[in-house]
């Protein structure tokens, strides 16, 4: 049993919603968008990897080459004029739309009302959680930000270092959603998300080849 059939299991989460979202998707971006550009961005760099804990805004400044923001993090970036080279969502969290970073968009079967926005990106590389067909792609991970990890070390990042990332207080911040106007104590839904999320980043900044 894979691990996505596993974790849908664990949510209640339905295959055939994941199926129908990822056609959807594979159908609106019809543009082919080569990923050899996200490993010849990533290979080699120190990436920097920004997820949306209440550290988020205390952010001022950061070191390394490449930026990756997961979703929601991408308009607290962007509102203090970073512009991440890349952008891990599931379309929950973004509400700004830059030009330049490479979108790499999971559809599930909770997003589907929320796929069109795929139309404001210039650059996207379609993602899925089901067997991917057509223009899909399945890097792994599961949350925004631990599928970051997952694309930073599968594409060969030289270093991973991790920004607003904070699987222990309980506590999302309030860039996660768009209609947050503050912190948030984290649902028990929320709670496992990032328990997942934590022991896949794990796994992977403790693997070495
Ligand atoms: N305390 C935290 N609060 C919010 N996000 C966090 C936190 N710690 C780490 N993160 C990471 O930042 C990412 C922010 O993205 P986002 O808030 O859209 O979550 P998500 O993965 O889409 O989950 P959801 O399905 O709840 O939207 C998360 O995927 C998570 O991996
Ligand atoms: N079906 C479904 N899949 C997901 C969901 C979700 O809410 N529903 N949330 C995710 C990011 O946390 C990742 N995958
Ligand atoms: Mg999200």
């Amino acid at each position: 049993m894979n691990f996505y059939k596993i974790v849908r299991s664990w949510f209640g989460f339905k295959e055939r919603d994941d199926y129908i979202s990822a056609s959807i998707l594979n159908y609106l971006v019809n543009k082919e968008y080569d990923e050899s550009e996200l490993r010849d961005i990533i290979k080699g760099r120190e990436i920097a990897v920004v997820g949306a804990s209440p550290q988020l805004d205390k952010i001022n400044k950061i070191e390394e080459d490449v930026i990756i923001a997961a979703d929601g993090a991408t308009n607290y970036l962007i509102n203090i004029g970073v512009i991440p080279d890349i952008v891990v969502t599931d379309l929950d969290g973004l509400q700004t739309f830059h030009k330049n970073p490479i979108y790499v968009v999971l559809a599930h079967g909770d997003n589907i009302s929320l796929l069109p926005k795929v139309k404001e990106m210039d650059k996207v590389i379609p993602n899925s959680q089901v067997m991917p067909f057509g223009r899909l792609k399945l890097y792994g991970g599961f949350t925004d930000g631990d599928r970051a990890v997952v694309l930073a070390k599968y594409m060969g990042a030289r270093k991973i270092r991790l920004y607003a990332m904070d699987f222990e207080s309980g506590i999302i911040g309030k860039y996660s959603k768009p209609y947050y106007k503050r912190d948030v104590p984290a649902s028990m839904i929320k709670r496992k998300k990032l328990e997942i999320a934590r022991m896949i980043i794990e796994q992977v900044l403790n693997y070495d080849e």
